[in-house]
């Protein structure tokens, strides 16, 4: 069986199965009649995920893994018909190679009318898999005709167990139920992602009588971290198109507009000091460029003229301009500082934010400029990780409470600088730094990694890249490898470009 040990560890395949279920529409919500007659305000659809065919191989390993390290004795596999019958095959033949069963609902009227087909022998014992356990009853259903034909079942895995009683009636009976999912993580996970309000998940428990009693939330950057090891990656992010009519911030839906016109998710880091060299690096750079980000206070002769060059050469290139001003003060600093001497405000479409001086800070003030029509400014990145050995923004609760930043303002905020992806949510994009293809460290703090790592692993949406362009002497041969590999990386399995 290829193994999904990794994938198992810190349930990390627990949300890894529910983001991409999120995606796959299984979970709808409105008013819904169960079985039992009981009205839901959710209705969690697995059949959904016979149409992602990732999905569906994911939830068979993960069932195959979890019979393989239960230690069931069993000879056969078989699924409960119909909703489990595709896991089954899946399991039974791709990973855990023992037989496959079927069992009828009504015998044939022709043939060897038996209920059951496949492979087996009086007193086998089989493993039963389910797709969602509510009571158990269609379970204990298969079970009596198991006996019948002198076979027994002692073990029943399912992918979600909906906890309103399946579980103890199954043991009752002798059988032990297994589940990949509880209702509990599903409303976990919608809840942390936003998918459903506190007041959602208090109506949900309530109409489904769970014994639950407070919401909670995933440690979203925990989970992100163990993403690392998992070998199905592209999880994360909502295919680009999507997510550029859903974006409701004029910026982001202007950024994935040009990412998708450019065919680039880079930015290139321009760290000279003077203004020619800069503008002079802006004009081959242009054309292969989703944005160009620059520290205006580094550049010696900086000057209103440049300004002005350089947003007609955004206007005329189509690309964005990035100031990495790293604002961190009083919120009335902050204002005066975009408005100062280099009047950032009225050239830069982006500018960056640290968390560290407390939403009220952060908020108002960014908010006020970026409503004002009268200057360029559209929007801020929060610092969630920086790129540097030893930083302290991978303290304790510190990227966590970028993110609730982030999360309280939507209006003002376009993303993040990190290093892991920090949100699932669509409309944030994660920009990352930290990213040379030829080399990993200088000599002042600064840590580098490849793409691959950044864009796949790390599942962040645009590359900031320097030196590795920018110290090169053949800067644009560096700027197209830099931009088909990001690109290539950003939409490998984006199926709303390729
Ligand atoms: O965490 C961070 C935040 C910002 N940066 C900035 O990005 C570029 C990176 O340039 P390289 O030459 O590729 O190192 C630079 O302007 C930094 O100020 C970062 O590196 N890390």
């Amino acid at each position: 069986m290829s193994s999904l040990t990794e994938n198992t560890r810190n349930g990390a395949l627990k949300r890894n199965l529910l983001r991409l279920m999120l995606k796959a529409n299984v979970f709808k919500f409105g008013e819904f009649q169960l079985k039992s007659g009981q009205i839901s305000p959710i209705y969690i659809d697995l059949r959904e995920c016979f149409g992602h065919h990732e999905l569906a191989m994911l939830i068979s390993e993960a069932i195959s893994q979890q019979i393989e390290s239960s230690g069931a004795q069993y000879s056969g596999v078989l699924g409960i018909p119909y909703a489990a019958l595709p896991y089954a095959s899946i399991a039974a033949s791709n990973y855990l190679k023992k037989p496959l069963l079927i069992v009828r609902k009504e015998a044939k009227s022709y043939g060897t009318k038996k209920l059951i087909e496949g492979l087996y022998q009086p007193n086998d014992c089989l493993v039963l898999i389910e797709d969602v356990v509510t009571t158990g009853g269609s379970i204990l259903d298969v079970v009596k005709t198991l006996h019948a034909e002198s076979l027994t079942a002692t073990d029943v895995f399912c992918i979600l167990d909906r906890e309103q009683g399946g579980s103890e009636k199954l043991q009752n009976a002798g059988i032990t139920l297994h589940s990949l999912l509880d209702m509990n993580t599903v409303l976990t996970f919608l809840f942390s992602t936003g998918a459903i309000s506190e007041a959602q998940w208090y109506g949900i428990v309530q109409a489904l009588n769970l014994k639950y009693t407070t919401p909670t939330k995933f440690d979203i950057c925990n989970e992100i971290e163990d993403l690392r090891s998992l070998p199905f990656v592209d999880n994360m992010r909502t295919p680009l198109l999507e997510r550029e009519s859903l974006t409701e911030s004029p910026l982001n839906k202007k950024i994935l507009s040009i990412m998708r016109t450019k065919k680039s998710n880079l930015c290139l880091a321009i760290d000279y000091t003077t203004v020619d060299e800069v503008l002079q690096m802006v004009e081959l750079a242009g054309p292969f460029v989703l944005a160009i980000k620059v520290h205006a206070d580094a550049i010696v002769d900086f000057s209103e003229e440049f300004t002005k060059k350089l947003t007609t050469m955004a206007n005329d290139m189509d690309f964005i301009i990035f100031e990495d001003r790293k604002f961190a003060d009083t919120g009335n600093t902050n204002l005066l500082q975009l408005h100062g001497t280099q009047k950032i405000a009225s050239w830069a479409d982006v500018v960056t934010v640290h968390a560290v001086q407390g939403n009220d800070s952060i908020a108002g003030v960014f908010r006020k400029v970026i409503q004002d029509p009268a200057y360029r400014l559209k929007g801020i990145l929060l610092i969630a990780q920086l790129s540097t050995k030893g930083s302290l923004t991978s303290l304790n609760g510190y990227t966590e409470s970028a993110v609730e930043i982030a999360n309280d303002n939507r209006d003002v905020v376009s993303g993040f600088i990190t290093q892991t992806r920090v949100s699932a949510c669509s409309d944030l994009l994660n920009w990352t730094p930290g990213v040379n293809l030829d080399a990993k460290s200088d000599s002042a703090g600064q840590q580098w990694r490849g793409v691959d790592q950044a864009i796949e692993i790390q599942q962040n949406d645009i590359v900031i890249v320097g030196r590795g362009v920018t110290s090169s002497s053949e800067p644009v041969q560096q700027l197209k490898r830099y931009r088909q590999i990001a690109w290539e990386a950003l939409t490998k399995n984006d199926t709303s470009i390729n």
